[in-house]
């Protein structure tokens, strides 16, 4: 770009900035100097230009490297979203009011294991584990308590879990109409995303192709019914924590959000009125520069090619939306006070990459789930970083940093070179189109001979490696390993919730109207025959207090469970 264009880019981008709406603050250094709401180069007559500026531009502007608003965190600072469950829903109840009196924007539940396997916490394959790592969550009734007091329609709500999404979706639908609150309102996600099960976390219920039929139907269902919801938060993190690179991490995720668009499309859905509905889920990890240039390039790539590939009209539906949450796997169970410190740079690069939403991990989580007092701190640390450094002043001011730049454009083409492997990888498994699209084919082969899993592990193993020989170093593991840190007091959950929470069970099974269960859930399975959308039959087997694990059981019985392939 030459002076003149640059100069008349940056017009456009103030005229935008001058319209959009602004928070009350104060917008100064800690000096008390007037700063700019974004940076550029210089574009006075004399100067030479910024050859390929087109690729960086002005925040609010396609690409979107430089971020989606005009006004940067000055419109609306990121969403303060703590990750939070554990015991029964009453418990986590409580956790969530602690959350949101600190000042968390929003919530994020977490579920036990049992429930992100489909099954009821008195299945015998629950034993031990109720309530351990997220909440129990067996029927509406606990969906129910979970939110009681906080009101659906004014609180954005994520919850993650991706096996049985859409059952556990119909529940938070049902707490909602519980409250006299109509779906049609609600605004939150669901993560759902059940490619990165198979790439990385392995908490499948059925095969690939019945999964992506139920996301089908959810897509379709949201898009039609709950405009604001986003039914699908493709997910990186877990991919990453996995051990994956950042270019793979962006890659595979970005990846599997294309074969969601491909999803939509193959069912003929409006791209400009689901792909809003597609948000992400990245790692921050601890090389600053590295993830910084992780997300610019991750809204650069997405914006391009939901536009030139996919057909997306409007800025919304070429808008690459995420969430952060900081590295859980760089903490450290060695002097794990120091993990505060590394939670607090991770999330300065989430913020500085303009992340939408955030959670900052608790200096024990390697250890437990998260005490009270740590859960605090690590909401602070989002505070801190929010309310005294000046970082929500300005809209992506690295950009034009040659550093960080440079490494935009690198792993941008990194991921663009992913994509053509895992494309041609689907090409030359069928020899014909794929019913869904080129990047799904890709993707389910890759799944299917273990590629994706085969390079996570790769990189894994060089990472490790470079650990062991010292070439890579982490403070209290292999350097500066001497300390006075006295041990943590950890959260313990009561094996007693897990006793409670099956008596409870049985009540409610014995009170129900079993007759409406088994009309639901056969309605249910014949939408599943008939191909009809099969969220409002599940719905009405949910109203009627059927449980997570007779929902997954009947599913089961009707698609089978899977079993992955064997890889050395
Ligand atoms: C590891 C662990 C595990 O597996 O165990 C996990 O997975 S934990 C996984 C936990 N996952 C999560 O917590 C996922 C969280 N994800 C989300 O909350 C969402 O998908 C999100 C990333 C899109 C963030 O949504 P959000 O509501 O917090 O924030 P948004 O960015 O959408 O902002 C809210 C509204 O404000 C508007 N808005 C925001 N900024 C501005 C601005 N500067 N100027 C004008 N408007 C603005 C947005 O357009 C939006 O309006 P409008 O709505 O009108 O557009």
């Amino acid at each position: 770009m030459d002076a003149e264009q640059i100069a008349a880019a940056r017009e456009r981008w103030q005229q935008r900035y001058d319209r959009a709406q602004k928070r009350d603050a104060d917008f100064t250094t800690l000096s008390g100097d007037v700063v700019a709401p974004a940076y550029g180069p210089p574009d006075d007559a004399g100067s030479p230009g910024y050859p390929g500026f087109e690729r960086i531009g002005w925040p609010g502007e396609f690409p979107f490297t430089r971020g989606l608003y005009p006004t940067g965190y000055r419109g609306r600072t990121w969403t303060i979203r703590q990750f939070a469950g554990f015991g029964n829903a009453e418990q986590t109840n409580e956790r969530y009011r602690m959350i949101l009196d600190a000042g968390g924007g929003g919530l994020s539940v977490a579920f036990d294991m049992p429930t992100l396997m489909g099954r009821d916490s008195d299945d015998p394959r629950s034993l031990g584990e109720v309530g351990h790592c997220g909440v129990a969550i067996d029927s509406a009734a606990d969906m129910e308590v979970l939110f009681r007091g906080l009101p659906l329609a004014d609180v954005t709500t994520s919850m993650t879990i991706s096996g049985p999404a859409v059952p556990v979706f119909c529940m938070y639908l049902v707490a909602a109409e519980r409250q006299g609150v109509d779906p049609a309102v609600l605004n939150g996600t669901l993560q759902t995303d059940i490619f990165k099960e198979y790439i990385a976390q392995k908490e499948w219920l059925f095969a690939p192709e019945p999964h992506l039929r139920l996301i089908g139907d959810l897509m379709a269902y949201c898009a039609a019914n709950i405009p604001a919801y986003k039914p699908l938060s493709v997910s990186g993190y877990h991919i990453r924590e996995a051990g994956s690179t950042a270019a793979q991490e962006l890659a595979f995720t970005l990846a599997d959000g294309f074969a969601y668009v491909e999803l939509g499309l193959s069912r003929g859905l409006d791209v400009d009125v689901f792909a809003p509905g597609l948000s992400f889920f990245f790692d921050a990890h601890l090389d600053f520069f590295e993830e910084i240039a992780k997300f610019r390039a991750a809204r650069r790539i997405w914006a391009r090619r939901l536009r030139d590939v996919y057909g997306a009209t409007t800025e919304k539906a070429q808008w690459l939306r995420f969430h952060t949450q900081t590295a859980g796997v760089s903490l450290t169970a060695q002097q794990p006070y120091n993990n505060v410190v590394r939670t607090a740079v991770e999330a300065l690069s989430a913020v500085l990459g303009g992340t939408n939403s955030l959670h900052t991990n608790a200096l024990d989580e390697t250890l437990a789930l998260p005490s009270e007092q740590a859960a605090e701190i690590a909401l602070r640390t989002q505070q801190v970083l929010m309310e005294e450094t000046g970082v929500a002043n300005v809209a992506d001011p690295l950009g034009g940093s040659w550093y960080v730049e440079a490494l935009t454009d690198r792993i941008e083409a990194q991921a663009e070179a992913i994509f053509e492997k895992i494309i041609e990888m689907g090409a030359a498994a069928s020899g014909q189109e794929h019913p869904i699209g080129p990047m799904t084919a890709g993707i389910l082969r890759g799944i299917e001979n273990g590629w994706f899993t085969g390079e996570i592990a790769e990189a894994a193993f060089q990472y490790q490696v470079a650990l062991e020989k010292g070439d890579k170093r982490v403070v209290g593991v292999n350097c500066h390993t001497g300390s006075v840190t006295p041990p943590l007091t950890i959260l313990r959950v009561s094996h007693e919730v897990e006793r409670e929470q099956v008596r409870a069970l049985a009540d409610r099974k014995a009170s129900r109207n079993g007759a409406a269960v088994t009309a639901g859930l056969a309605a249910m399975i014949a939408a599943a025959r008939s191909g009809e959308n099969m969220v409002p039959p599940m719905l009405q087997a949910v109203r009627a207090e059927a449980t997570l694990g007779e929902i997954c059981d009947a599913l089961r019985d009707e698609w089978g469970v899977y079993v992955e392939p064997a890889g050395f």
